[in-house]
This record gives C-alpha cells, sequence and structure tokens, in this order.
C-alpha cells in the first residue's frame, strides 16, 4: 500500500487518496459525498481546523493510557468504527476485514444493518465489541429479528439510527444513477425489507418506518437486553427525548453530512447536547474525524468517545484489514502524542481548558472537570469569552 508519491501512508489522509484511485468512480461518489451541496460535509472536517490546542511544557507523562471504559468495556483509545454500510463496496473482505483489525487493537466497530457480511460471521471473525446499527423498517419483524439475531451473537449494544427516515438526497447518487454492484447485498435482510435494496436512496423510502416515535427505543432495550443508543442527535431538544426515552447513550451525528444538508458540524452541536444530558449517559460523536487531534478537540467538548466512518472504509479499500490496521494504529499514535504534549496522562482529563475555541484567545475559566459542560462553540453562544 502506497500512496500517489509512492510513500507508505503517514496519516489518515493517505489513506482517502489511495481508494479514490482504486474504486470506481461512483462507488468512490457514493462513500464520499453527503446531501444536497455537502455543506456541512464540508463544515464536519473544517470546523476542527478553527480550534486551537494548548500545550503543557514538562509533565513528566511518559506513556499515555489511551484507555477508556464504555458500558464496562474497555477500548484502547476513546475511538472506533461508525456504522457504515457495504464494506463489501470497498474490499471483498467486508466487515470481517474491518472487525478483525480493530479485534486486534482492542477497538469497537459498530455494524450497519446493511453490512455486507452476516452478523454471525463478523462476531466470529474478532473479539472487539461489537454494536449493532439497527434502522427500523414497515415490517416490525426485521427490526426485531435483527435485534435479537445481535443479542444472541454477543453484540454489546443497539444504536438506533434516528436521523434516517429516509436516506437524503444525494445528488452524485441521483447524477450516477447510483446502484450497488451484483455482490453487494445486505447481507442480514431477507423478504420485502430486502426488495430494491440495489438502489439505497429508493429502497429506504420503501422499506424504513417512518411512523416511529421515541417509544422504540423502550421496545427495542426490553425485547434484546441491550443498551439502546441513539445517533443522530443534534439538538439539546432530541437530547432530552432521548434520554426521557431511556437511551443509554447518545451520538451526536450528522450522519457524515448524508442527510440534511445545512445541519451544524457535529463537533458544533456537542457542547449543546452535553449540556443537555447534564451527565445522565454517555455522549459520543461522529463526523469529520481525522487525526487523533480531532479525537482530543471531541473529548475536550464532553465526548466519551468518537467513531470513525469513511476513513475506515478507505482504509480497507486500500488494504484490506491490513489498512484499518494501519489506520487505526495511526490515530491512536497521533491521539498518543497529543495526549503528551497537550499533559493528559489519560482520556479523563482531557477538558475544556485543553482547547481555545474561535473568537476566544483564552479558554473558559473555572472548567476543569472532565466531561463537564464545556464552553459552547460560537454558534451556539455568541456571548463574549
Ligand atoms: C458510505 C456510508 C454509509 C453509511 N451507512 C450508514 C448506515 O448504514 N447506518 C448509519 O447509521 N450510518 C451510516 N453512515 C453514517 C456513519 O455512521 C457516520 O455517521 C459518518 O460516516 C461519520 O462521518 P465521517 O465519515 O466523517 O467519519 C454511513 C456513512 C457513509 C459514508
Ligand atoms: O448511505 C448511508 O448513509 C446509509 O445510511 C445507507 C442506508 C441504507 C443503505 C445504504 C446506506
Amino acid at each position: 500500500m502506497t500512496s500517489a508519491t509512492g510513500r507508505e501512508p503517514l496519516t489518515p489522509d493517505d489513506f482517502a487518496e489511495h481508494a479514490r484511485r482504486e474504486l470506481p468512480a461512483d462507488v468512490w461518489d457514493f462513500i464520499a459525498g453527503g446531501a444536497g451541496r455537502e455543506r456541512t460535509l464540508a463544515a464536519n472536517e473544517a470546523v476542527f481546523e478553527t480550534v486551537r490546542l494548548r500545550p503543557r511544557a514538562l509533565t513528566g507523562i511518559e506513556e499515555p493510557d489511551t484507555s477508556v471504559e464504555v458500558f464496562g468495556a474497555r477500548w484502547a483509545a476513546p475511538l472506533g468504527i461508525a456504522p457504515v454500510a457495504y464494506h463489501s463496496l470497498a474490499h471483498p473482505d467486508g466487515e470481517t476485514g474491518t472487525a478483525a483489525a480493530a479485534g486486534r487493537l482492542g477497538l469497537p466497530l459498530v455494524v450497519s444493518t446493511f453490512a455486507g457480511r452476516t452478523l454471525e460471521e463478523v462476531a466470529g471473525a474478532a473479539d472487539a465489541p461489537l454494536w449493532l446499527q439497527l434502522y427500523c423498517f414497515r415490517d416490525a419483524g426485521t427490526t426485531f429479528g435483527l435485534a435479537r439475531r445481535a443479542r444472541d451473537s454477543g453484540y454489546q449494544a443497539l444504536v438506533l439510527t434516528v436521523d434516517t427516515p429516509f436516506t437524503g438526497r444525494r445528488l452524485r447518487d441521483l447524477r450516477n444513477g447510483f446502484t450497488l454492484p451484483a455482490h453487494v447485498t445486505p447481507a442480514n435482510l431477507t423478504g420485502p425489507a430486502a426488495a430494491g435494496s440495489a438502489t439505497p436512496g429508493a429502497h429506504s423510502r420503501l422499506a424504513f418506518d417512518r411512523s416511529l416515535d421515541w417509544s422504540v427505543v423502550a421496545r427495542l432495550r426490553d425485547l434484546s437486553g441491550l443498551p439502546v443508543l441513539a445517533k443522530g442527535v443534534l439538538t439539546a431538544r432530541d437530547a432530552g427525548a432521548a434520554v426521557a426515552a431511556g437511551v443509554a447513550g447518545i451520538i451526536v451525528s450528522n450522519h457524515g453530512g448524508r442527510q440534511l444538508d445545512g445541519v451544524q458540524a457535529s463537533l458544533e452541536a456537542l457542547p449543546e447536547v452535553v449540556s443537555a444530558v447534564r451527565g445522565r449517559c454517555p455522549v459520543f460523536l461522529d463526523g469529520g474525524i481525522r487525526s487523533g487531534a480531532d479525537v482530543l478537540v471531541a473529548l475536550a467538548l464532553g465526548a466519551r468517545a468518537v467513531f470513525v466512518g469513511r476513513p475506515a472504509l478507505y482504509a480497507l479499500a486500500a488494504g484490506g484489514s491490513e489498512g484499518v490496521h494501519r489506520m487505526l494504529t495511526l490515530l491512536i499514535a497521533e491521539l498518543a502524542d497529543t495526549m503528551v504534549l497537550t499533559g493528559h496522562a489519560s482520556p479523563g482529563t482531557i477538558d475544556a481548558d485543553t482547547v481555545i475555541l474561535p473568537g476566544h484567545s483564552r479558554p473558559h475559566t473555572g472548567n476543569t472537570a472532565p466531561h463537564a459542560v464545556p464552553h459552547p462553540m460560537p454558534c451556539t453562544d455568541r456571548s463574549p469569552g
């Protein structure tokens, strides 16, 4: 695996360059693209450029411990792989390759409802912590059947995606007339839920249950006995509703800019959600994480851990399971270096004082507790710092 310049990948972004050359143009567009004018897609990454880090000198930290505990499981770093449909688009190994890479490193994988491998195959490929992402189908038996299979094969949580009554208007896919290659199918779906799935946009409008309300959280939890997280929360209002519905965690996400174009970047929405949750459940983030420093910034603003979506698929396309392993290894190494240089021996101490937000020359004072209410991004609070 060498880059266009003939060199080994040194950053997660280097894998994207390789994937772009490997993949058919319409597959690249399906993965890389977002909804509408792709404003939110661009904002997810761009917002990290506006945050400044604050170094600490002579802290005596030799080797930071990057590990965190989540729902009683130890993760090697506050980092996992977000649910992304059809890893088999990127590489024949599909989700089993990704799971093996995550498992070797002690990092979790969230398996998509639209995985190209069965839940049981993925569970057999690694002892990584596995969560199952759920879309709810009009055929409720399909949804509940997936939840039961997840419980029976050792998955540790369900991730209910709440931002997708149907997939967003992905203009690249519409222009390309994108359909999945014949060998790429939803391995966990049968019957009416799978019919027409080669065209994801049209399929989602036919198959997804749009009549749902928050009561589905308790039904999924009671039926599976698993903790249920809500993925796709961006506002205090939805965070409050999610907590009231009994979620075990919230993933702040705009679906990688693929749903409602024009919404806030995930990082911009994080402080509002963390404030609203008031410590009642852990808050996670996905969207735009491309470096170890990005991981640290999200933790400084209150995330317990973060997930990467596209970087995992790009690394899989570039080098199969080995590529994913190398990409994740780079992210952990970057995080560890950034922790030493900002004076953190473990993720639990990464607080708001570790960063400066745009429009501020110094961090807010008085908030040194980890994961306490962080200072808001300027978009949510324009009061002077
Ligand atoms: C190709 C692709 C497929 C995706 N499929 C799903 C999915 O099946 N379920 C889901 O909840 N989110 C899905 N997502 C969204 C990701 O879980 C995640 O929110 C997003 O990719 C994070 O942003 P990032 O790609 O900038 O890391 C998908 C994203 C991409 C790029
Ligand atoms: O593309 C997506 O973002 C997504 O969530 C999805 C949903 C259904 C099928 C394929 C992908």
